[in-house]
């Protein structure tokens, strides 16, 4: 008798148990990356939080083994806490948070990041996790002791109590889960420096499982620049994106709908858009039918829009990088600080993106190393999957040869003693994969990272002929100054007359206008440059001094022959190894200046910048 088939049983799963399967996806893959991306969400949430409120984050980051490989994670910020009712949605909810639905630049985006670190932990130790937090509206704390109902995707919450907490806001996450933890390239103490760099306006403190505490302080006394929600822009919206918007609209007509969900678009384009593509601007959004919607699609790409607006992007900012990049890497002394250049406005799939790229080069460096090559996305540091990243693919795709570094028949990540910071921003960057550890190699992106690396290094190509002219310029000047007052001293002797004034004469050979820089060092340290006019005529130009921490511009006006200008400049901002200033002039012959470049023509021209007006 043949065996009855049982019917085949179709069941939904929660997106909690959906995860729960499949935690590779977020990158719980291995115990060392779970504990790495537990802390790179709570301290992503924390730093989100504080620059939406415009705070100084103070970050205090804790692990500790508990015992075997269970581990526990510590993440207090200063931020602006969290609504009471709010808890158990953001952080026992997968999918639920604060940005999905709003189109501006942040590290957050989709609403799992923190919900999943809990859920790990659930399942890794069947323990719950503790949240505390604060908002400085409420006289007292919260703490929630909680869990995730993974069938149904909600909190589960085991205690919910008020208490007092020093702190005036600010919110504290405490999850137990297995883990592994390591030093080195990929470790959480790595990320934490890469974050550092990033956030010079944030103290940041970090003790390891062994009790070891550092602390990267604050540089800067200045909140992050915050970006601005936007609309989405119409440029490459999809078919299918367009049919379920119109379906669920509240809009009265077609052409509401338009200007209402996104940006740059008058009811006039909008009516022109409709009309081109034969569909009733008057019509009812819940009647479109998908043929219509095509020729939306394909009318839209015809039409010239003004581009996205830049509102929505928040870079690191050129003096961030610089502060950041001289108070994390001053220490391994690099010989030169390259001047932070970001590129113009870029567009991929209606979205607008930018690129930021600094430079830190020579010195104490490894030069028989690979390049360091610090990869950020909306300001996270990517410390994986660097094969299948654009700034790994613009990085190889670069001759690095011109500049004067090695790199094996023109492709591949270069040798010498550099470090570079690659930072691609935007409110909707291409992500490989939901843990977002590498950005997709999109054309666009690629290409914009390559133009704007080609601007960074022309810098290193000048700072290295820079050298080479000094070298030779420094001993021929060092020659005059030695024997012109050997041979003053010596016939002033032979003639029995007193020594002369021979700086005019050593004007008159060494025709240079000599700037050079003394670190004086009594209570605090202190630079003084002087400007010697070692020519015979009568000098004006203008000076620029770029100290690794600001530029400063100076007039200097009718400097006389042999006369002296000084200017002081105090270093007590400056933290580890102080590298010196660059120099550079304009109004006069360079040629003529010993110490000081020519100021580039390109000094301060700015990406093209987008059209702000609607
Ligand atoms: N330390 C915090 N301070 C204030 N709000 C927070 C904090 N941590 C989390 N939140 C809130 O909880 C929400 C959910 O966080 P979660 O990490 O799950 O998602 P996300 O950060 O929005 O996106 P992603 O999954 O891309 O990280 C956030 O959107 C934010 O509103």
């Amino acid at each position: 008798m043949q065996e009855k088939k049982k019917p085949q049983e179709f069941k939904q799963v929660s997106i909690s148990e959906f995860f729960e399967k499949n935690r590779h996806i977020l990158g719980f893959d291995s115990l060392q990356r779970a504990l790495f991306i537990m802390v790179k969400e709570a301290v992503d949430n924390s730093l989100d939080a504080c620059e939406e409120h415009g705070i100084l984050p103070d970050l205090d980051v804790k692990i500790s083994r508990i015992s075997g490989d269970i581990y526990e994670m510590v993440v207090l910020d200063n931020g602006p806490g969290i609504e009471r009712t709010q808890v158990p949605k953001a952080f026992g909810q997968l999918l639920y948070g604060s940005r999905f639905h709003v189109m501006r630049q942040t590290r957050g985006q989709q609403g799992l990041g923190i919900t999943a670190a809990i859920l790990y932990g659930q399942i890794t130790t069947g323990e719950f996790s503790h949240i505390t937090t604060k908002r400085p509206v409420d006289d007292v704390a919260y703490h929630f002791e909680m869990g995730i109902d993974i069938k149904n995707n909600v909190a589960n919450i085991k205690t919910e109590e008020p208490v007092i907490w020093k702190a005036e806001h600010g919110t504290e996450v405490r999850i137990r889960a297995k883990g592994k933890y390591i030093t080195g390239r990929q470790s959480i103490h790595e990320y934490l420096k890469e974050v550092a760099v990033v956030n010079p306006n944030a103290r940041i403190r970090f003790t390891d499982p062994d009790g070891t505490a550092i602390t990267f302080e604050r540089s800067i006394e200045e909140p992050s620049r915050q970006s601005k929600p936007v609309k989405p822009h119409p440029y490459g919206l999809e078919v299918g994106e367009l049919l379920s918007l119109a379906s669920e609209s509240s809009n009265r007509n077609m052409k509401e709908l338009f200007v209402e969900n996104f940006s740059r678009i008058s009811l006039n384009t909008a009516s022109e858009i409709l009309e081109k593509s034969g569909v009733d601007p008057e019509m009812r959004p819940a009647a479109l039918e998908r043929a219509e919607a095509e020729r939306i699609i394909s009318t839209i790409s015809e039409v010239k829009l003004m581009p996205p607006s830049a509102e929505s992007l928040s870079p690191i900012s050129e003096q961030f990088i610089r502060v950041g990049m001289l108070s994390v890497y001053g220490d391994e002394r690099p010989g030169f600080y390259g001047k932070p250049i970001s590129g113009s406005v870029r567009i991929h799939k209606g979205n607008p993106f930018s690129v930021e790229i600094g430079m830190v080069y020579g010195g104490e460096l490894p030069s028989d190393q690979p390049a360091r090559i610090i990869r950020y996305a909306n300001k996270v540091p990517l410390l994986f999957q660097a094969g299948s990243c654009a700034i790994t693919e613009a990085i190889s795709e670069t001759d690095w040869r011109q500049y004067g570094m090695e790199q094996k028949q023109g492709k591949g990540v270069p040798y010498g003693p550099a470090i570079i910071l690659v930072h691609v921003y935007g409110p909707k960057i291409p992500y490989v994969s939901e843990s977002k550890e590498a950005i997709a190699p999109v054309n666009e992106i690629v290409e914009e990272i390559k133009n704007v690396l080609k601007a960074e290094m022309r810098q290193l190509r000048r700072f290295n002929n820079r050298i080479e002219r000094n070298k030779k310029m420094g001993e021929k000047f060092r020659l005059v100054s030695k024997i012109i007052p050997e041979i003053a001293k010596k016939s002033s002797e032979i003639l029995k007359l007193e020594v002369p004034d021979y700086r005019r004469t050593m004007s008159k050979i060494a025709n240079v206008v000599f700037v050079r820089e003394e670190v004086e060092n009594e209570d605090k340290k202190k630079s003084i440059t002087s400007v010697i006019n070692y020519t015979d005529d009568t000098v004006s130009f203008d000076l620029k001094i770029v100290f690794p921490f600001r530029e400063v511009d100076i007039k200097i006006e009718n400097l006389g022959s042999a006369e002296t200008y000084s200017y002081e400049e105090g270093l007590d901002q400056v933290k580890g190894n102080y590298t010196g200033a660059e120099y550079f002039v304009t109004g006069i012959n360079p040629v003529l200046v010993q110490g000081a470049e020519e100021l580039p023509a390109d000094w301060d021209l700015k990406g093209v910048e987008v059209n702000e007006q609607e």
